[in-house]
């Protein structure tokens, strides 16, 4: 018997950073949102060990891998003599501010709980789940929500409407620790207002809602690497609403009325070098 789950990816509406910890990580206050786009896992229990194997994007299966991470987690929390078969399809580009790996590992701890009936709460799962990655409790849930701490104290918010997201992912990836300790807090560039971004998704208005785009983080990754801001203006000439970049980036993205849209839109861009995906809020 076995599972096959969907893992979806997540872009940022907002990105705020408040303060500097004394461990290194930042309080932030984020507005998350779910998309369309999705890797899928197949899993299987079977006695002991974790078995990982891998198809689309070009993605490692060693120890590395936050699924194996996630499972050897679990194994450690639970004591079970369980181990698991998963198959990871990757559909998600890595290393992109769409929250890929912290995906799959949510997605891991959500299949292993059920096929290994360890019988964990939501709460539970949480927990385990920040200590493999900040994006991670987001992601166990998934929807829209309003992510503090240092991404794990999440207030659920209604559903977004379903405009249609256009990705650019530039062929170079970003290391999140590297731009969250590039940051100057004196100097952040433009800060959302969380409240107002709240109040636009309620009206549905895809003006509204990209109005209020802002993510902090354009502060250290635009500036090394200035080409995002070009990808950022082709994105608003062929006629993307808002257009911002997700997470610590490098991945741009565009919003457009719907999925329909996003599409017809992705296929006239002509980006060299630079994977284009068409998706939608989820
Ligand atoms: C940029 C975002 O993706 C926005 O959703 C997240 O804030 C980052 O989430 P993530 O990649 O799951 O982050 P982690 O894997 O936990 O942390 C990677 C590194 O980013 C930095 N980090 C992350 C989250 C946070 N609130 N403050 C930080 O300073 C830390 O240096 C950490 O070593
Ligand atoms: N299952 C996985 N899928 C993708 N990357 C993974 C996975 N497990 C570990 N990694 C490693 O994690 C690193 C970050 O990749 P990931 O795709 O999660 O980044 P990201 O989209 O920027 O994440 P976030 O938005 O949460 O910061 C990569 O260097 C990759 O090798």
């Amino acid at each position: 018997m076995g599972l096959t789950l969907k893992a979806h990816g997540k872009i940022n509406l907002t990105l705020d950073v408040l303060s500097r910890r004394p461990d290194g990580y930042h309080e932030v206050e984020m507005i998350m949102q779910g998309i369309e786009l999705h890797d899928t896992l197949q899993i299987e229990a079977l006695p002991g060990e974790i078995i990982l194997t891998a198809s689309g994007l070009p993605v490692g299966c060693d120890e590395n891998n936050l699924i194996i991470k996630a499972a050897r987690l679990l194994q450690q929390f639970s004591g079970t003599g369980w181990g698991a078969r998963i198959h990871l399809h990757k559909e998600i580009p890595v290393a992109a501010g769409l929250a890929g790996g912290s995906t799959d590992a949510a997605a891991t701890l959500v299949g292993l709980n059920e096929l290994w009936q360890l019988g964990l709460t939501q709460e539970q799962l949480s927990e385990l789940a920040v200590k493999l990655g900040a994006d991670v409790p987001f992601c166990l849930r998934g929807g829209t929500a309003i992510a503090r701490g240092i991404g794990e104290k999440l207030i659920q918010l209604p559903p977004a409407p379903k405009f249609g997201v256009i990705l650019v992912k530039p062929s170079f990836g970003v290391s999140t620790a590297e731009v969250y300790q590039g940051l100057n807090l004196n100097n952040l560039g433009r800060r959302p207002d969380l409240a107002a971004m709240v109040e636009a998704l309620q009206t549905g208005s895809l003006a509204a809602v990209s109005e209020q785009l802002a993510n902090v983080l354009e502060s250290v990754t635009l500036r090394l690497y200035p080409e995002l801001q070009e990808i950022k203006e082709t994105l608003a000439r062929a006629g993307c609403r808002g257009v911002l970049m997700s997470g610590s980036g490098p991945t741009i993205f565009g919003l457009t009325e719907d999925a329909a849209a996003a599409a017809v839109l992705a296929r006239q861009l002509t980006l060299p070098g630079c994977q284009v995906v068409a998706t939608a809020i989820f």
